[in-house]
């Protein structure tokens, strides 16, 4: 799915109105029955009275037809009104219709609405027409109920936040919503950390807009999801055989760190690897050995660190880095891989933090080399991101220089391409906040790799959906808190049976 910029968006509204010969109150109407019916359903038996605070646009003129909506369906509602020289037409329309029992007040400074423990707010102030920063009274009314102990639901977007670029005034007035409900296709505003405290939980409702016009924008940025046909698994073939799926090599693991490379190589096995070769230090590999009986097992001359490459001649593919530790003999096995690998690479972990310690190491990525970086490990191959946004420009430089697919990870894992695409990850928990499962997700990349069924992009896209999946199913029966990198391991195999076609 297509990630828009507010400038299209309004695009989108237009072309929707046209390509469907409808009014662009009408489609307002529908853009205010999907609140409604989130609304019923999400706070089915509220009594307490709904204060709906409207702004001048067409984000006003949504509360506006909100209001109206939730009277009629049984709701107390009143609609409090921010003063403007002029209104939209669809506002004044909405303004028209709002049944004359909705009590109607202007915002004045100094007279706010008292605000009580628990009180329903709806946010209309403004969505994605936000021009300048908030100030006087708009900034009082966002301040006032920042302050309130309030249930926010923000419209569009909570008032004061843009779409697609940071604040326009750095810690500036913002709505601090605890749902947001949006139109279309998600705003990159929602993905971002920075933007957690404001947004808080997001809902995306269909309201029919124009397809044709999405299929044709041009952006950067896409989200992927669980039903999307072009990350799919292809089914196996009935004389596939462990040559079609690959042979991988595991450099992996260090004194006090072969869980790293147990994890791994247990996802590279899940992930349907046809053959997996793990190389680990010399005494790693009665660990190594007895929990992975499925995988071969080379083993360094070095007890505690991998100081050696093996010979690349049988492997379709190599990953390197879980638990690797930092040692100058393993910064040189990295640059050997480097100046000699012919197939495709998986750089995870330690291997970041040698390339970002060693950055003359990064003129030797092979292309299509993919990188596994969290946000700490991207900033040292990189540099310190003054926000969100500016990562995001970091992140689409570094793949289109150096031709390569970075896995960006977070809550919303940004997978970079080498043209510049940035494909957002749909799914996934915050009980995958625990040691080992990036390790799990180096070895499922890596079996995708080796899959010679799959390009690098597909195969990046694919493994950190299926990741994230797998995070959805373990925490379902273990919860959240409960979770463990080695569940994640156990639920890659569910995980990837739902994704194939
Ligand atoms: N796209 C869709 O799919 C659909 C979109 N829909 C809805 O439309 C919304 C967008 O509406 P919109 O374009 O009218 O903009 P909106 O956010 O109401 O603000 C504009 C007004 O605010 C004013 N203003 C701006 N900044 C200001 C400031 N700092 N301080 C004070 N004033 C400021 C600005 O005035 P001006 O800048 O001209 O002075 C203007 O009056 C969108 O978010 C969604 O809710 C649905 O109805 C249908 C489907
Ligand atoms: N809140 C979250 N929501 C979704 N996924 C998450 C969340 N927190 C962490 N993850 C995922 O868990 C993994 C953690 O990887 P990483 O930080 O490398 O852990 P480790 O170094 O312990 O293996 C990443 O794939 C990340 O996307
Ligand atoms: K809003």
């Amino acid at each position: 799915m297509k990630i828009l910029t507010a400038a299209q968006t309004h695009q989108l509204d237009q072309a929707t109105v046209q390509a469907q010969g409808i009014t662009s109150a009408e489609l307002m109407e529908r853009a205010a029955q999907a609140l409604a019916e989130w609304f019923y359903g999400t706070f089915p038996n509220e009594t307490s009275e709904i204060l709906v605070l409207c702004g001048p646009g067409n984000n006003g003129g949504d509360g506006l037809a909100l209001a109206r909506l939730l009277h009629r369906a049984g709701y107390a509602v009143r609609v409090a009104l921010l003063p403007a020289e002029k209104q939209s037409a669809d506002w004044q329309h909405n303004r028209q219709r709002l049944p004359a029992a909705v009590p109607v007040a202007a915002l004045a400074a100094g007279a706010l609405p008292p605000l009580g423990p628990g009180a329903v707010v709806v946010d209309a102030l403004f969505g994605t027409g936000l021009a300048r920063p908030l100030a006087g009274l708009a900034a009082a009314v966002v301040a006032h109920l920042n302050a309130a102990p309030a249930r926010v639901v923000a419209v569009d977007l909570p008032s004061g936040l843009l779409a697609d670029a940071p604040q326009p005034a750095p810690g500036g007035p913002v709505v601090r919503a605890a749902h947001t409900v949006s139109f279309g296709p998600p705003k990159l505003a929602f993905l971002l950390p920075q933007n957690a405290e404001f947004v808080g939980e997001w809902h995306v409702e269909d309201i029919g807009l124009d397809q044709n016009f999405i299929d044709q924008a041009d952006t950067p940025w896409h989200f992927t999801q669980l039903a999307d046909a072009d990350v799919a698994l292809p089914r196996r073939g009935k004389f596939g055989y462990k040559n079609t799926f690959g042979h991988a090599l595991l450099l992996a693991g260090s004194r006090g760190k072969m869980g790293a490379a147990v994890l791994g190589a247990g996802a590279c096995l899940r992930g349907g690897v046809g053959l997996l070769t793990a190389h680990v230090p010399g005494g790693g590999y009665d660990i190594f050995q007895t929990t992975r009986p499925e995988a071969m097992c080379l083993t360094d001359a070095q007890a505690d660190f991998i100081s050696e490459l093996p010979d690349l001649g049988p492997y379709q593919a190599v990953g390197i880095g879980p638990g690797l530790g930092q040692q100058a003999a393993t910064r040189a096995v990295l640059e050997l891989l480097l100046r000699t690998a012919t197939v495709p690479l998986v750089i995870d972990a330690d291997a970041l933090n040698l390339l970002g310690a060693h950055r003359e190491l990064l003129a030797l990525l092979p292309e299509n080399t993919v990188l596994t970086p969290h946000i700490g490990e991207f900033t040292r191959l990189t540099e310190k991101a003054r926000d969100d946004y500016h990562r995001l420009d970091l992140l689409r430089a570094f793949t289109q220089k150096y031709r390569c697919v970075v896995v960006l990870k977070g809550a919303y894992t940004a997978v970079g391409a080498p043209d510049g695409q940035v494909y957002f990850n749909s799914t996934g928990n915050p009980g995958m906040g625990t040691g080992g499962s990036g390790d799990v997700l180096t070895g499922l990349v890596l079996a995708l790799r080796a899959d010679q069924r799959l390009g690098p992009l597909h195969a990046a896209r694919l493994a950190v959906l299926a990741h994230g999946h797998a995070g959805d199913l373990a925490a379902a029966e273990t919860g959240e808190a409960g979770l463990t990198a080695g569940d994640l391991v156990q639920h890659i195999g569910p995980a990837l049976r739902n994704l194939t076609v």
